[in-house]
C-alpha cells in the first residue's frame, strides 16, 4: 500500500501563498504524499517580494537525488527555477534518470504577481532549451508563453492556440496556458493535447487580486495525475470511469480549474496582515473544509 507520491522541485515563498508552501498544501488537500527540492528562497509578504536568492545548483541536485533514487514516485511538478544553473542542474538531474519522476508538469515560473522577475534571462532562455523538451506537461500563463517564444502577450484565444501549439512543437504532449490576464466576462484557459484542443471557461471572479493560482492549478495537476497513477497501480480505473482513459488530462485540468475557482472564492474574505491587503492567497486548504 503506498499513496499518490509527487515531487516539487520549486522555490520557497515566505509568505505560503505560492512556491513549494502551496505546492504541499494542494497536494496534501487533494491526497497526495509531497515530497520537495527546493531551488530557491523568496522573502515575500503580500505586499510584494523583497529578495529572491536561487540555491547553489549542488544543493538543488542533492535533493532531486535524494528523493528520486528512494522514493517511488507518481508525478513530478517543476516551478519556479531563479537561475540558469539551477535550470540546467534540475535538467540533468531529470535526464540522469528520467524513467523514476513519473509524469512531469512543468510550470515555468518567470515573473511573481507584484512583477519581480523570479529567474534571470539567462535562466529563462535555458528553460526553453533544456527544460521543454522533458517535460509531460507545460502549464503556463500568457506573459509566460509570451516570454519563452519570444512573441508578443497574445491577445486572442487564436494567438493563444498558435502559442500553445508553438511550444508543444517544442516537447510537451499537454499545454495548457491560462488565460487570467486576456480580459473578457468569462476566464478562458487553452488546453492543446495529442487528441486536440479545448477550450476551459469559467465565470470570472471579480473580487481581491489572487497570487498564487497558477502555481496551485499546476500543482493540482500534478496530484491528479498521480493519483491516476495510483488507481491504475492497484487495478481500479474502473471505478473512477472517465478519469481513466485516454481523456485523462482534459479531465483532469478540468477538475484542478475548479479547485482553483473554490480555492479562490472561499478566500475572498480572508484578512491575513495587519495593514490592507495586498495580493491575497488563495485557500489551498479547502478540500479539508467540512462545514
Ligand atoms: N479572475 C479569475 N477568475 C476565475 N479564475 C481565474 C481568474 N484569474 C485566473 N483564473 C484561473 O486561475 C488559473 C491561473 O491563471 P492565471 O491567472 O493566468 O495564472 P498566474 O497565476 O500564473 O498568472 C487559471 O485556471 C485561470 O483560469
Ligand atoms: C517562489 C515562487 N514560485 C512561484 C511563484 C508564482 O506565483 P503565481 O502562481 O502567482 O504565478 C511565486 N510568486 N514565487
Amino acid at each position: 500500500m503506498r499513496p499518490p507520491l509527487v515531487l516539487t522541485i520549486a522555490g520557497s515563498e515566505s509568505d505560503g501563498a505560492a512556491g513549494v508552501q502551496a505546492d504541499l498544501k494542494t497536494f496534501t488537500a487533494l491526497g497526495s504524499y509531497g515530497a520537495s527540492a527546493v531551488t530557491m528562497v523568496t522573502s515575500v509578504s503580500p505586499r510584494g517580494v523583497r529578495s529572491v536568492h536561487p540555491l547553489p545548483r549542488e544543493v538543488v541536485r542533492s535533493q532531486i537525488d535524494a528523493v528520486a533514487e528512494d522514493l517511488l514516485l507518481d508525478a513530478t511538478k517543476i516551478g519556479s527555477l531563479g537561475s540558469a544553473a539551477v535550470v540546467e542542474e534540475v535538467a540533468a538531474a531529470v535526464r540522469a534518470h528520467r524513467d523514476r519522476f513519473g509524469v512531469i508538469v512543468l510550470d515555468p515560473v518567470m515573473v511573481s504577481a507584484d512583477g519581480t522577475a523570479l529567474i534571470s534571462a539567462e535562466g529563462a532562455a535555458a528553460v526553453g532549451t533544456s527544460l521543454l523538451p522533458l517535460a509531460d506537461v507545460l502549464s503556463l500563463n500568457m506573459a509566460e508563453a509570451a516570454q519563452l517564444l519570444g512573441r508578443p502577450l497574445a491577445t486572442s484565444i487564436d494567438e493563444m492556440r498558435d502559442q500553445a501549439l508553438a511550444l508543444q512543437a517544442t516537447g510537451p504532449d499537454t499545454v495548457l496556458i491560462t488565460g487570467g490576464r486576456l480580459p473578457g466576462e468569462d476566464v478562458v484557459d487553452l488546453l492543446v493535447h495529442p487528441g486536440g484542443t479545448d477550450l476551459l471557461r469559467a465565470e470570472r471572479i471579480t473580487g481581491r487580486r489572487v497570487r498564487g493560482a497558477g502555481t496551485t492549478l499546476s500543482a493540482a495537476i500534478t496530484a491528479q495525475v498521480a493519483r491516476i497513477a495510483e488507481f491504475d497501480r492497484v487495478g481500479e480505473l474502473d471505478e473512477i470511469g472517465e478519469a481513466g482513459t485516454a481523456d485523462d488530462l482534459v479531465t483532469i485540468v478540468a477538475s484542478a480549474r475548479e479547485f482553483v475557482a473554490s480555492a479562490t472564492e472561499n478566500a475572498q474574505d480572508w484578512r491575513l496582515t495587519r495593514g490592507g491587503d495586498g495580493y491575497g492567497p488563495v485557500n489551498h486548504l479547502i478540500t479539508l473544509d467540512k462545514d
